[in-house]
């Protein structure tokens, strides 16, 4: 499975974290970067990945900034993309059974690496469960075409 990930200057130590937790795992992972610490622009950076993921470049994209706020705005501008902001294990899972997400945004400045690896690792590992969800989902990705 291949993995786009992308951040700003505030989420790249956070970002190079979870790249190689993910290398560890054996997933293929693409960095659209930002590559160091210099202040720039998250919409530059994340909207490269999700851009890959809508197209089916990648299969997933994991994004950070500060926050996660920034990047995931910025993902979710792009059609198709589903991204969901989570710092907690229990969403994590959530959003993946339920809303199918195909992008994870995390704030470096908001959670520890130890808990954001649990997290990667729990939306990583989780399928959409489907059924009753699928129309829902439906429903969310049409307001893309009003
Ligand atoms: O976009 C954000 C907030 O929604 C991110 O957290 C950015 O990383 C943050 O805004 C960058 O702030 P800085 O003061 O320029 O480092």
């Amino acid at each position: 499975m291949k993995i786009a990930v992308a951040c700003d200057h505030g989420g790249y130590r956070l970002k190079n974290v979870l790249m190689e937790e993910m290398k560890k795992q054996g997933y293929e992972v693409v960095d659209f970067g930002t590559y160091n610490e210099e202040s720039c622009d998250y919409p530059d950076y994340a909207s490269k990945a999700a851009k890959a993921v809508a197209s089916g470049e990648c299969d997933k994209g994991v994004v950070v900034c500060g926050t996660g706020i920034g990047v995931s705005i910025t993902c979710n501008k792009v059609n198709g993309i589903r991204c969901a902001l989570v710092h907690d294990v229990f969403s994590a899972k959530a959003t993946r059974a339920h809303n199918d997400t195909n992008m994870l945004a995390m704030g470096q400045r908001v959670i520890g690496e130890g808990l954001a690896i649990e997290v990667l690792n729990a939306w990583l590992h989780t399928d959409y469960e489907g059924g009753r969800h699928d129309l829902r989902i439906e429903k969310m990705m049409a307001l893309e075409n009003e």
